[in-house]
């Protein structure tokens, strides 16, 4: 809780800084920006709060889950891009922090190369979305 709000943590990891101009067949015409304005919209009408971060960097985006364990963060929402079929890492810090968070995708990874199917996340996730 942030100021009696229930708070939200949106992560957003490699080359999603380029939503809007990245392979728009794949992920669309929307900025990262646009949707980062989108979620604020729906947190304020859900009298929450919401913090963004993005980040090409594993230590970074694991650095941010471990301070969300002490600055009111009650759950992330994280798009962990390309990390999704790498990174234990991530998992292990998500984990470690005992914040539930939710799995984010852009596209549908299911109807994309088989490689992209699997998840280090999916199975701990409290929900996915995907495309
Ligand atoms: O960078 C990304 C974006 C993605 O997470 C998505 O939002 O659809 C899917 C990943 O496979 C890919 O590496």
């Amino acid at each position: 809780m942030l100021n009696g709000k229930k708070s939200v943590l949106v992560i957003n990891g490699p080359n999603l800084n380029l939503l809007g101009t990245r392979e728009p067949q794949i992920y669309g015409h929307e900025t990262l920006a646009d949707v980062e304005a989108s979620g604020k919209k729906q947190a304020e009408s859900l009298n929450a709060a919401i913090d963004f971060m993005q980040s090409n960097w594993e230590g970074a985006i694991i650095d941010r889950i471990h301070a969300a364990r002490t600055d009111g963060t009650d759950g992330i929402v994280i798009n962990p891009g390309g990390f999704t079929h790498t990174s234990v890492a991530i998992r292990d810090a998500l984990l470690g922090v005992e914040i539930p968070f939710v799995e984010l995708h852009v596209s549908n990874v299911h109807s994309r190369e088989p490689w992209r199917h699997h998840s280090y996340f999916s199975d701990k996730a409290k929900a996915i979305i995907v495309g």
